[in-house]
């Protein structure tokens, strides 16, 4: 008798554990494929592509380009829901709908990340990036004046020639490699005081411990379900990120004692601040040090690499624009270096650099928001669509730039579409790699001369072409990127230096 209660005990036991265990599996694939009740008004991108592009690795353009923006245009919809970070998330396609949210700061603050993700273990849960209210806009009115009236073209210049030793004799290099040394030591030293010494180094332990920090992050399932980090942590790698984190403290630390010409001090002793000025200034800027260190670092570091690397390998690609670039780039330097005089004659360099933005955007799109209240948004063909409140949404920027209604023969590099206003259908709204209104990118001008100054040097000193076989010959491929980044993955180019600069 005892035997057999022992044995219905069991049963019941096993049933009950079975029981939860399939209700769990239930919610989390109801939860999958059926987004929340609250939005079940909208559009929804199927998932189970999306789930095998995930699965796949594929980069954010590919997903936006082949699933995304198709599935979008198909139904005429102006906004989606697409699953992601756990949940579905509403992306916005419309040119009309991203302005409006994007200037509506009160109704969209950006939303809070999951806490499990170990990204916010990296960059900190109150950063420059994700800040809302007063503290955004203490933190942003600083920084902008500061990046506004720090360009450091000089500190470029000096960069690129390091750069151009390393490359040697030139020949067949991995580009974007160098870029990312390049974009580290341009914010290193320009932003953050502090040089990785990454051009010269060839192992820089801090370029090796942040790769392998940021390949550990960008796990596909993880992002996908960031309670997987909670449920079954990861140990190792967590080791590693505080490893970096604390690094990038030991950096504050020599920061303190070693000013210099660069951000950081710029906004620590700006001239005209009153005593209390500066001690605000002083709070604030350590604060923007501490708590925004990676965040900052990425924002500035992963977006220009990407964008060399785009810019190299389009003109690459299309020799006829290399050449026209060159031309350009020589007359206006003539015997000088980059400034910011001889910069702004060369109106062709920099149609190339906006195109190598718009048809490779190194940013996919923005940080998410999150809706205050429920409102309801018009699209430009005049759609409408209510929002309720608590919904989080984004800004899908490479939707814009991938749209045929925005941009002529859109899938083709064309600089000239930027040259004399000419931007061949789409216009200064349909142009938003930096994304638009209160939170676009602070450091547009600062990007944009740091990407004029190393186009203007290589065309002044490099050839260059895409090696044959190389896998970007029909299209550019970019690496899978947790922070929606796009950069081409393994570009190879072949250079040739140049012996005469005329
Ligand atoms: C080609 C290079 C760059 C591109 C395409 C780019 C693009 C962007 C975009 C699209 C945003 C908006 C993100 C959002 O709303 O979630 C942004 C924000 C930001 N970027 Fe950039 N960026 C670039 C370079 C830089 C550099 C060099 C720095 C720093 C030196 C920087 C610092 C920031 C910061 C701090 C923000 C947050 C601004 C805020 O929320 O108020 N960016 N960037």
């Amino acid at each position: 008798m005892p035997a057999l209660l022992y044995w219905g005990y069991n049963l019941l036991r096993s049933s009950a554990i079975s029981l939860c265990l399939l209700l769990v599996l239930f919610y989390t694939i109801r939860r999958l494929f059926y987004p929340p009740a609250a939005l079940h008004h909208l559009p929804c991108v199927p998932i189970l592509p999306l789930l095998l592009s995930y699965a796949r690795k594929e980069s954010d353009d590919i997903r936006i380009k082949n699933l995304i923006l198709p599935y979008a245009l198909s139904k005429g919809e102006g906004i989606v829901l697409v699953y992601a970070i756990g949940m579905w998330v509403v992306h916005i396609l419309d040119i009309k709908v991203i302005k409006d949210v994007a200037e509506d700061l009160g109704n969209w603050p950006k939303s809070a990340l999951p806490p499990d993700m170990l990204f916010v273990r990296l960059v900190g849960d109150s950063n420059v990036v994700i800040s809302n209210g007063e503290t955004w806009k203490k933190h942003s009115t600083i920084l902008q004046r500061a990046l506004n009236q720090n360009l450091p073209i000089e500190q470029f210049t000096i960069l690129c020639h390091k750069l151009f030793k390393k490359m040697g004799e030139g020949g067949v290099l991995k580009w974007d490699d160098l870029t990312m040394k390049f974009a580290l030591d341009a914010v290193g030293t320009s932003v953050l005081g502090y040089d990785f010494d990454a051009i010269e180094n060839d192992r820089s332990p801090f370029l090796e411990q942040y790769v392998r920090v940021m390949e550990g992050i960008a796990s596909p399932l993880h992002l996908l379900w960031p309670r997987l980090e909670a449920l079954f942590p990861r140990y190792e790698l967590i080791h590693r990120i505080d490893a970096l984190v604390r690094h990038f403290q030991e950096i504050l630390e020599y920061k303190q004692v070693n000013k210099g010409n660069d951000l950081l001090t710029y906004m620590l002793e700006e001239p005209s601040l009153t005593q209390k000025e500066y001690r605000d200034n002083m709070q604030v800027t350590r604060a923007i040090y501490i708590s925004y260190r990676v965040a900052f670092f990425i924002a500035g570091h992963d977006t220009t690499a990407g964008a060399m690397a785009s810019l190299v390998y389009y003109l690459a690609k299309y020799p006829e624009y290399q050449e026209e670039a060159r031309r350009e780039a020589l007359e206006a330097l003539g015997e000088e270096e980059p400034n910011f005089a001889n910069l702004a004659k060369m109106p062709f360099v920099n149609a190339c650099i906006k195109e190598a933005l718009r048809i490779n955007s190194p940013v996919a799109n923005t940080a998410p928001r999150t809706s205050r209240v429920g409102s309801t948004v018009k699209t430009l063909t005049g759609k409408t669509y209510y929002i309720p409140a608590d919904t989080t949404a984004l800004i899908n920027l490479i939707s814009i730039h991938a749209n045929a209604s925005h941009w002529d023969d859109v899938d083709t590099f064309n600089p000239d579409r930027f040259i004399n206003d000419n931007q061949a259908k789409g216009d200064a709204t349909t142009w938003i790699p930096f994304s638009r209104g209160p939170r676009q990118c602070p450091a547009r001008n600062f990007a944009m001369y740091e990407l004029r100054t190393v186009a203007a040097l290589l065309l002044q000193n490099w050839e260059w072409t895409l090696p044959s076989g190389s896998p970007h010959f029909i299209g550019v491929k970019n690496s899978f990127s947790p922070f929606a980044l796009s950069s081409p993955k393994d570009l190879h180019i072949n250079f040739m230096k140049r012996s005469y600069h005329v």
